[in-house]
């Protein structure tokens, strides 16, 4: 190769490596009832890297989860486009993944193993045996390797969670997208499922678009958190949440960033919109925490 195309592939390289995966851009989603439309989210924006874990936090009714349900391309935007990989988003695809609250998602007929195994031929990604490698291979990675045989009503909530988890990942998708998944489980399991994402996050380094509206839980399981206000969603600010994990929860800095969180969407009641966005139980009284304003001057920062 001579040295013009060298210099041309090395360029579109760099420009590969630094495009975000996923580009929402100025998105409006509305749902049309019979009686009205409800505008669910206005003009949001915000954009997600290889290997972010990327958290919606907003209260209830901010359109979180519609956000996410278009990304995965079951719903259109209204105003604004949503791009993956450079490619408009207009219908679900084995490219984005979801794993939503309710694990009776997994078809109860079908064991474990066959729950994870069903999507890979379904979409005709892979052989049976290759499937079938594929499967143990990600229920090893979540530790039910020895449960492959059970079927899911012999399973805790935790451990359905997990085989959602096997079954997403084994999809090996570009985005895997998270609408409250650990929402149903009791406090202990819940902190165990996001340690579990986390180690799972450092084995795989997937790229992940998480729901919640607890702060907690978007400061530990996030890298970027993205606040939206009450209904309808708008973009609030988006925090740089990189430096806290599991064992942050009780420091200062942790304190004062989600009581920062708690204020920034409190903020947005004037209208007397009730949040139910829920707090960590000690916080810090004041706070200087890494929030940034706006979402398009970080990202523009962030790749500068
Ligand atoms: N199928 C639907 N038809 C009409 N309106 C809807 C529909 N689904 C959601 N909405 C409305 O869209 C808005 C956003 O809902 P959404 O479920 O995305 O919010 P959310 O932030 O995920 O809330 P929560 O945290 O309570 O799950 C709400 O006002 C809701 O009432």
């Amino acid at each position: 190769m001579n040295a013009f195309l060298e210099s041309q592939a090395a360029s579109h390289d760099a420009m590969a490596i630094f495009q975000p995966l996923l580009q929402v851009q100025r998105v409006s989603l509305e749902y049309r009832t019979a009686q009205r439309v409800v505008r669910a989210t206005h003009e949001v924006s915000f954009e997600v890297d290889p290997g972010d874990r990327f958290v919606l936090l907003g209260p209830s009714g901010c359109g979180k989860s519609t956000l996410l349900k278009a990304v995965a391309g079951f719903i259109r935007p209204h105003d604004g486009e949503i791009r993956l990989d450079g490619q408009t988003v207009r219908e679900p695809g084995p490219d984005r993944i979801v794993v939503f609250q309710e694990f009776d998602q997994l078809p109860p007929w079908k064991t474990v193993k066959q729950n994870v195994i069903f999507p890979l031929l379904a979409t005709g990604s892979l052989k049976r045996r290759e499937a079938e490698q594929r499967a143990l291979h990600y229920l090893n990675k979540v530790g039910l390797a020895g449960f492959a045989d059970a079927y899911p009503h012999t399973l805790s909530g935790g451990m359905k969670a997990r085989v959602a988890i096997a079954r997403a990942l084994a999809m090996q998708p570009k985005i895997l997208l998270m609408d409250e998944p650990f929402a149903a489980l009791d406090a202990l399991t819940r902190r165990k499922m996001q340690e579990e994402l986390l180690e799972l996050w450092q084995e795989v380094k997937f790229t992940l678009l998480f729901v919640t509206h607890s702060i907690e839980e978007a400061l530990v399981v996030g890298n970027r958190i993205l606040l939206l206000s009450p209904h309808p969603g708008r973009v609030r600010a988006e925090i740089n949440s990189h430096s806290f994990d599991l064992h942050s929860s009780g420091d200062t800095s942790f304190q004062r960033t989600a009581q920062r969180i708690h204020r920034l969407l409190f903020e947005e009641q004037t209208d007397g919109v009730t949040s139910n966005v829920a707090t960590p139980s000690a916080v810090a009284p004041d706070i200087s925490a890494a929030v940034e304003p706006a979402v398009d001057s970080q990202n523009k920062a962030r790749r500068a």
